[in-house]
């Protein structure tokens, strides 16, 4: 059927499909929309060791999201050997943050590929510039044709002391060049210097929803299904 279509397009004039195209892309950029769905994406936030990573395993068994996490997709870019990859190791290894091109790039593709219409994308924006620039560009989707910019609905922000990340990222022992006491430090400043001015911005636009991190896994997860219900 879908062949058939593709077929039948391929008769029609080139502006005739061009341009029917570029409406429905702008239908769907006035309305937040991937395809003729609407796109919805949450920013989980906060610091290093807070849970971000655990809690949004628990929600995509529970919930139909997609979960993108940033720095596992820096990590995977390094893995893979791509000329960025040491680049990308030093900064992590430093606890300081990617370019922002790099990390939008891998989360846009990662978003197309997904083709679902929820995402939480979970340590990012993770400083004001990221956020910024990736509110700004679009996903160039559609062979090419469509571009679509998107924004997160609300921010899920994980509250959590330092102390408590700290012990938490000393016993994580998943092999992470970034869990020793040197780096914890460094990415415990960088987040208090450089993140936590974007939960603020969001905050001031009424778009956080604050979870006590500080509790044990299940009791957090318990407060994130109320307020994904
Ligand atoms: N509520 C909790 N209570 C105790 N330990 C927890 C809790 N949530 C997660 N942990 C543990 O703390 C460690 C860090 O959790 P996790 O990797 O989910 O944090 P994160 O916010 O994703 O950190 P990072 O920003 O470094 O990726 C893990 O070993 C995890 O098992
Ligand atoms: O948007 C991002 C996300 C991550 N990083 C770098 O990766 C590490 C680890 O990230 P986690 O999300 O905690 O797994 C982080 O400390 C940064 O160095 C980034 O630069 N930009
Ligand atoms: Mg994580």
């Amino acid at each position: 059927m879908r062949g058939g279509l593709v077929a039948s397009a391929r008769l029609l004039p080139r502006p005739l499909v061009r341009w029917f195209l570029q409406r429905r892309a702008q239908q769907d950029i006035n309305e937040n929309m991937l395809g003729g769905k609407k796109v919805k994406i949450i920013f989980v936030l906060g610091g290093p060791g807070s849970g971000k990573g655990t809690q949004c395993s628990n929600i995509v068994e529970h919930f139909d999201f997609i979960h993108l996490s940033a720095g596992e997709l820096l990590r995977a870019e390094i893995n893979s050997g791509s000329e960025n990859g040491t680049m990308i190791d030093t900064i992590i290894t430093e606890g300081k943050i990617v370019p922002s091109e790099i990390t939008i790039k891998l989360l846009q593709e990662a978003i197309i590929k997904g083709g679902n219409d929820k995402y939480i994308i979970d340590g990012f924006p993770r400083n004001e510039e990221n956020r910024v620039v990736f509110e700004s560009v679009t996903l160039v989707t559609y062979f090419q044709l469509l571009e679509i910019s998107i924004s997160p609905e609300f921010v899920l922000f994980f509250d959590c002391s330092e102390e408590e990340m700290e012990r938490r990222l000393l016993g994580r022992n998943q092999g992470r060049s970034d869990d020793n006491i040197e780096t914890i430090r460094k990415r415990l400043k960088v987040f208090v210097e450089s993140s936590l001015p974007v939960i603020e911005y969001y905050e001031s636009k009424g778009m956080v929803k604050k979870i006590d991190a500080t509790k044990p896994a299940p009791e957090v997860f318990e407060d994130i299904i109320f307020l994904l219900k």
